[in-house]
Order: structure tokens, then sequence, then C-alpha cells
């Protein structure tokens, strides 16, 4: 177990910068997730956190001291990559061994660790079977396996679930946070994946090109985000955006005229606003619905995505240039060229100003229409 502290950190490519002046604090036990678009930088921070390269500038302290000069086994750190890289010509059992036996650890307890960890994830039976007749979520496993073995301090994972099917994701995502809770070590993991990210994480750092957008639990990100790169990033589906400009303000929150034509309450504090000001209104797919509420968007729709419990419904908004999408429950809520009413409550949309930064909200947010 380790806390792990990155301050200005930054790492420079040639002539490209990749990471720009990161800080970061990490409590002992967290479980972090960094999440952001292919190339913002996520998987070149894990290698400077483990020591596989060196920043151009910054500190990466692990347990308060600085670890720069430290290798990847001095820092405690264990890290599990995307493809695996297992030894194709060892068992998993040799597989798993292979780092405890390169430190020179006794046999009995190479022996040891590697049943105790097999047991943990389930994977005894395989024990002398080689990589190549193991299924991709099996192969995860003893990937996993040869980290736990090594009792590291600090468990780091790149993008660990993206070769695996949608079903074994979903089986691996439990596994990760019942290991989580059992080896009570920190992990930082990086996914493009924004519901491992929401479903595993004590809490999500938003990366982008090189930065950090936000830091906070799952539900701060989801409910408040800082700005339009978080919100319509963090949400599946995306957050619709609808262009429009406040037309007066109010204690209770304000009211903004959107290009659709519609006029629409939002619960934004009043200090935040003024009257004039062009904004960019956001609302949630699963926060518009048919029953009614303060607000109204007239769709003509255009594609129903059945998901089995609710409806993707996405369709036309005068004035808008994007598809909007509502989540709708129901057997069959609308088909294409019906004209809907789309409601939703103050409390639930959301104003972003002309630089992107989100306005604050009237406390408390109460629970979407
Ligand atoms: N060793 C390297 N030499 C030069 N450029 C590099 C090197 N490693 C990474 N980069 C560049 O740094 C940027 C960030 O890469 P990185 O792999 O960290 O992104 P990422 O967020 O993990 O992306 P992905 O989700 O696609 O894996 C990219 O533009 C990449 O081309």
């Amino acid at each position: 177990m380790a806390d792990v502290e990155l301050v200005g950190v930054g790492k420079v490519f040639g002539a490209q910068a990749v990471l720009h002046a990161i800080d970061l604090a990490i409590s002992d036990g967290e479980f972090i997730v960094i999440v952001g678009p292919s190339g913002c930088g996520k998987s070149t921070l894990l290698r400077l956190i483990a020591g596989l390269d060196q920043p151009s500038a910054g500190d990466i302290r692990i347990e308060g001291r600085s670890a720069l000069d430290a290798t990847p086994a001095e820092r405690g750190v264990a890290m599990v990559f995307q493809s695996y890289a297992l030894y194709p010509h060892l068992n998993v059992r040799d597989n798993m061994a292979f780092g405890l036996r390169m430190a020179k650890t006794p046999e009995v307890e190479v022996r040891a660790a590697v049943e105790a960890a097999a047991r943990l994830l389930g994977i005894e039976s395989l024990l002398d079977h080689r990589p190549r007749a193991l299924s991709g979520g099996q192969r995860q496993r003893v990937a996993i396996g040869r980290a736990i073995v090594r009792k590291p301090r600090l468990f780091l994972l790149d993008e660990p679930l993206s070769n695996l099917d949608a079903g074994l994701r979903v089986h691996m995502r439990h596994e990760f946070s019942r290991l989580h809770r059992e080896l009570a070590t920190t992990l930082i993991y990086v996914t493009h994946d924004q519901i491992e990210a929401m479903t595993l994480a004590s809490r999500i750092v938003v990366l982008n090109a090189g930065r950090v957008e936000q830091i906070g639990t799952p539900m701060e990100i989801y409910e408040a985000p800082r700005n339009l790169f978080v919100a319509s990033f963090m949400g599946s589906p995306r957050m619709n955006l609808i262009a429009g400009e406040i037309v007066s303000v109010g204690k209770t929150g304000v009211k903004v005229g959107l290009v659709s034509g519609d006029v629409v309450s939002a619960a934004v504090a009043a200090g935040e606003a003024r009257a004039g000001q062009a904004v960019t209104l956001g609302v949630r797919p699963e926060a518009l619905g048919t029953a009614r509420a303060a607000n109204t968007l007239s769709m003509t729709v255009d594609v129903v995505e059945r998901l089995g419990s609710a409806h993707s419904v996405y369709g036309a908004i005068k004035g808008v240039d994007q598809p909007v999408c509502a989540l709708l429950p129901g057997d069959r809520p609308a088909q294409h060229g019906d004209i809907i009413a789309l409601h939703f409550s103050p409390a639930s949309a959301y104003l972003f100003d002309s630089e992107g930064r989100a306005l604050a909200r009237l406390k408390p947010v109460t629970k979407a229409a």
C-alpha cells in the first residue's frame, strides 16, 4: 500500500509536450481511474509512475519520498498491460512465479504465493496450462496473478480489459472491485471506457490533451462536471448540448432562450449569470422524459434503439445541428417521424459559458424528472 503524489509532472517527446504540469495526490488504498480520449497521455502518465520512463519536469513521490531515482522494483509497483505479456513457453504456475524467482525468493514461498494468488483469482485448475490454451479472460487473470504474487505497494493497470468481449469485461470489472477490496492496495487504472471509470473508481481523473480537466468521485464528475469537456466525455449516451442565451436572472434560477425558440429554466445560481450572456444548455439523455416537467423541447424522432429496459430515442430539435438523445422507458416509446414532447426539470439542466466553464448550480440538486 502506498500514497503517491505527482507534483508539476510534465513529459516532452522531442518537440511534442504530452503532459503539462500534472498535480495529483493519491491516498493509500485508493482506486484511481484515469480516463481520457485516445492520445491524451494516460499510458505515458502510468509509465512515469511505474518508473518505466522519466518525467521531463516535476517530481513523483511515493510515501513522501521522491521516487525519480528508484527502479520499478524499488518503487514497489506492479504494472499489468493491455497485452498481458505472458511467456508463451511457460505454464501458468511458472509465469506467475517468474518475478519472485528472479528476485531469488525461496521456492517454498514462491509456491505459497502462487497458490494463494491462484485461489484469489479462481485459476487453481489452470496452473499447469500454457497461455495459448487459455481464454482472454483467463490470460488476463494470470497477468494479474503474476503482479499480485509480488505484493506490490502500488498496482498500475493499463487498459486491462480492452481485449475482452463485452460480457467478460463486465465480469472482470466486478473482479477488479473485489480484488481491490481484498488486496487493500493502491490501484491506478487507465481506461478510455467511462463505464469502467464510473463503476470502479474511488476517484476519477479526467485527462485531456495532457492536462487534468477534473478530479473527483464518480458522482461528482457526473453531477458537477467542471466544464463542457468533462460533461460531454462522461455519461453514456453523451449529454445533449443546445446553444442559447440567458433571458433573465432570478432567485430560483435563470431563464434561457434556446436556438430552437424554446425558453427553459435552469437552477443556476443567480450570481453566476447575466442577461444576454451566451450559454450552452446541457441535458443528459436520462434527464429527458415524457412526464410533464417545467421545461419542454419538441423532437422529431429519427432513430429508436432498443436497450431492453429502455430505448435510446435520437431525433432533431429545431435549430440544433447535432441529434438529440433521450433515454425513454416503455415498450416502444416512439417511432421514426413522430413529434414528441421531451420534458426536463430546471434542476437537471446544466449551463456552460462561452469558454465552456460550468455555471454553478443551485444546491441541493434535486433528482431529475
Ligand atoms: N515513446 C514515445 N515517443 C514519442 N511519442 C510518444 C511516445 N509515447 C507516447 N507518445 C505520444 O504521446 C501521446 C500520448 O500517448 P499515450 O500513449 O500516453 O496516450 P493514451 O492516452 O494512453 O492513448 P490511448 O488511449 O490511445 O492508448 C501520443 O501523441 C503519442 O504518440
